[in-house]
């Protein structure tokens, strides 16, 4: 295993000490979340956590938590999740995070959003100043009606000025999501001044559907680096 996934699975067995028997728990997606997924499993198998249902984040997490044998339900089904656990792309120093670059951004902030607890798992490259500061995607899902119109416009907002958009594909396809949308993921050369700007007016576009940026959600960071494994709690949550 490499050094960086190595502490990707450091982080998520942190995470899943939040997990207790009798809960409902949020499955997140990506391949930092697929660790705590494995433990959830593992634990269930070892009759050390009985009477978990889980609630997957994504298609890929639905078919990984059903080979574990994991019950699952949906979010119509169990609208209260106790704990959820998923990884990030950038988080910043607010534990403010940028997700979606695997694409599940949609059904990650439904699910996080419903859960009482939101522990943020990353190895520590994912740490940046300013959210947009990586230089890498920052993910916003729309509607296939019209993509390119909504494209332009996301380009146009003043809140992401200087971004470039870009429609993301898959070969020489577009990108599509488990929703059956397109991706634009947005570039910045600087971080974004303003993520609660910039979020609302992404929201306020027409053709939108949702965005990477998660803003105070997380709960809980458990940052993995080579020098150990950090926790930090959003100041005022529990
Ligand atoms: O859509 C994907 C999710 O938001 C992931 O949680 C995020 O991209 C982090 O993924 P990874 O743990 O693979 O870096």
């Amino acid at each position: 295993m490499s050094l960086q996934d190595q502490l990707k699975q450091q982080a998520a067995w942190k995470a899943v000490d939040y997990v207790k028997s009798d809960m409902v728990v949020g499955l997140g997606t990506g391949s930092t979340a697929a660790f705590a997924v494995d433990r959830i499993g593992q634990l269930m198998k070892e009759g050390k956590l009985k009477n978990i249902i889980g609630v997957p984040t994504s298609i890929r997490t639905y078919e990984q938590a059903l080979a574990l044998g994991i019950p699952l339900a949906t979010l119509d089904e169990q609208p209260h999740i106790d704990v959820a656990i998923d990884g990030a792309d950038e988080v910043d120093p607010n534990l403010d995070v940028v997700k979606g670059r695997g694409g599940a951004l949609l059904r990650e902030k439904m699910v996080e959003m419903a859960s009482d607890i939101f522990v943020c798992i990353v190895d520590d490259s994912k740490m940046v100043s300013g959210l947009g500061g990586s230089k890498l995607a920052m993910p916003v899902e729309i509607v296939q009606f019209c993509h390119k119109y909504t494209l332009s416009r996301l380009s146009k907002l003043k809140e992401v000025a200087g971004c470039e958009a870009k429609l993301r594909m898959a070969g020489d396809k577009p990108y599509v999501t488990d929703n059956s949308n397109y991706i634009v993921d947005l570039y910045f050369e600087t971080p974004i001044s303003d993520p609660a700007a910039a979020s609302k007016a992404i929201l306020d576009l027409e053709g939108v559907v949702d965005h990477g940026l998660f803003l105070n959600m997380v709960d809980v960071c458990i940052i993995a680096g080579q020098t150990g494994v950090e926790v930090k709690e959003r100041p005022g949550k529990q």
